[in-house]
């Protein structure tokens, strides 16, 4: 099958555990749960995001016959003067899991790579895959519940982080959700994990570094 790309870039990891490494961000276009179009975000099951993820305008983006193709573009990403450690794609969007399949992981890892998903956990996520980021949204149920970290929006009223605790991700954090009221939900997210130490603040840090 061919692939809808939005953007391809190297950046550093802004969230999460992997905070701080190196990697390409491969931004696929369109999500499950969300047109993308800003009349449309109101009723969307998904309403707080962050992400342009319509079309295949951004840098490097386009559609990508195959597999190899693709594997080859992002390679081409990772500086050639990097020195040291693994290099690293994240696969994000909109929502990869529509577009990311077998053949793509298998070509990147021939490459070297590290294959990293940030998904919204509500497909089944082909096998293979390095690490894998759910971040659960309250009006969809997820299908992949084990996993490398468990990253939720907070506050979400109908998604509280008590029903996630207890699921089998090596790590768990709440990321405060960014809008107008990102400066109360960092509060609100750091009083609850004070208060819950098995949950871990994710601060976004590509938004305060001013990367990508
Ligand atoms: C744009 S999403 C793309 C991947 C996938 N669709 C998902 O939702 O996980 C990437 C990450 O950004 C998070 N995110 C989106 N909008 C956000 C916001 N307004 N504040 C904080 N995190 C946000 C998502 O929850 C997810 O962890
Ligand atoms: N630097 C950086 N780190 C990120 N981690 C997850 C992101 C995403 O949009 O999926 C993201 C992003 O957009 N930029
Ligand atoms: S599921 Fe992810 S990409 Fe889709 S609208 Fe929500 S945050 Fe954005
Ligand atoms: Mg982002």
């Amino acid at each position: 099958m061919s692939y809808a790309v939005k953007e391809i870039y190297y950046t550093l990891q802004g969230e999460g555990a992997q905070a701080g490494r190196a990697a390409v961000f491969l931004r696929f276009a369109g999500c499950n749960l969300w047109s993308g179009r800003e009349e449309d975000r109101a009723r969307a099951v998904c309403s707080f995001c962050d992400t342009d993820f319509v079309g295949m305008d951004g840098p490097g983006g386009g559609r990508f016959a195959t597999a190899r193709d693709l594997a080859a573009t992002i390679a081409g990403h990772w500086p050639t003067g990097a020195e040291g450690g693994v290099p690293y794609v994240v696969c994000t969007g909109g929502e990869p899991l529509l577009q990311l399949d077998g053949d793509l992981i298998e070509a990147l890892h021939e490459r070297g790579f590290e294959v990293g998903v940030e998904t919204n956990g509500t497909l089944p996520a082909p096998p293979g895959l390095d690490w894998i980021c759910v971040s659960p949204k309250a009006d969809a149920e997820i299908v992949l519940t084990e996993g490398s970290e468990l990253k939720l929006v907070f506050p979400q009223a109908k998604a509280r982080p008590e029903r996630f605790a207890g699921l089998a991700f090596t790590h768990h954090f709440l990321q405060p959700m960014d809008g107008p009221e990102r400066v109360t939900n960092t509060a609100a997210a750091i009083d609850y994990c004070r208060r819950h130490p098995k949950w871990r603040l994710s601060v976004q840090t590509h938004k305060v570094t001013g990367i990508p």
